[in-house]
């Protein structure tokens, strides 16, 4: 398999840059070559890119790279690093992705920035799937700690029935999610809308992920079930905690 591994930060003066981007000691390093690695987004990803990109320069290495939005094409690109997509490397390596919650059994919500989607495509097309995070994400079970609900990706015209629907069915609310310094609502990298579900209360994750996906106008769900092969937890102390999937 490969290898990725994350140590303590060994630059205390950057610890507490890192602790305000909620990465307190993320440090990673990716123990590859000759590989194709899919890129996650959000603000913690940045630090493995960062990592990524210092070892493919020191070590000459030869990466290919695929992102999961716009901003993981721009990391990709502002690091001088090869990118590439699905029709030309439609198998990866390995995919790195950040988090907003990691429960037990290695259950994720995904999608706090938008890009659930291609996230869940390119984390579905590697032949591993590692997640980083820093300590708030981790928790016994969803909800716990990320208060903002399941992003659900929907087609413009269909948001208000498939709100209805998954309040109907499941419980909970599930609010259009509106832009900050746009009018209107955000507007995903595929051009569609999400639905935040404020779920009321823990679930059959898979069952509903499957369920929901069946609503017509669901383009996908930031709910990512059996997927995460490991998840590695920045702690607040500069430790690094591994989580496996629960062994069944
Ligand atoms: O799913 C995501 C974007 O759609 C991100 O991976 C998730 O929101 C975590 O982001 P951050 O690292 O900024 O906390």
């Amino acid at each position: 398999m490969t290898e990725v591994s994350l140590s303590k930060t060994p630059n205390p003066q950057l610890l507490p840059r890192c602790c305000r981007l909620g990465c307190a000691t993320l440090r990673i390093s990716v123990l590859i070559n000759n590989q194709v690695v899919g890129v996650g987004s959000g603000s913690t990803i940045v630090y493995a890119v960062d990592r990524l990109a210092e070892r493919v320069r020191q070590e000459k290495l030869n990466i290919v790279c695929v992102p999961t939005s716009f901003q993981a094409r721009q990391l990709i690109l502002k690091h001088g690093l090869s990118l590439s997509d699905l029709d030309r490397h439609p198998e990866l390596d390995v995919a790195i992705d950040g988090a907003d919650e990691v429960d037990a059994s290695l259950t994720l919500i995904k999608g706090g920035g938008g890009c659930l989607t291609q996230e869940k495509i390119v984390a579905g097309c590697a032949k591993h799937f590692i997640v980083i995070a820093d300590y708030r994400k981790d928790s016994k079970a969803l909800g716990q700690q990320w208060k903002k609900g399941v992003p659900v990706e929907v087609i413009p015209i269909a948001y208000v029935p498939v709100s209805r629907a998954i309040a109907r069915r499941f419980g909970g609310e599930a609010v259009l999610r509106m832009a900050v310094s746009k009018a209107g609502p955000v507007v995903t990298d595929n051009s569609n809308f999400i639905l935040d579900w404020k779920f009321e209360h823990a679930q059959n994750w898979k069952e509903v992920n499957t369920a929901i996906k069946m609503i017509p106008g669901v383009v996908e769900t930031g709910l990512f079930v059996g997927m995460a092969e490991r998840v590695y937890f920045g702690m607040e102390d500069g430790s690094v905690k591994i989580r496996d999937p629960p062994v069944n």
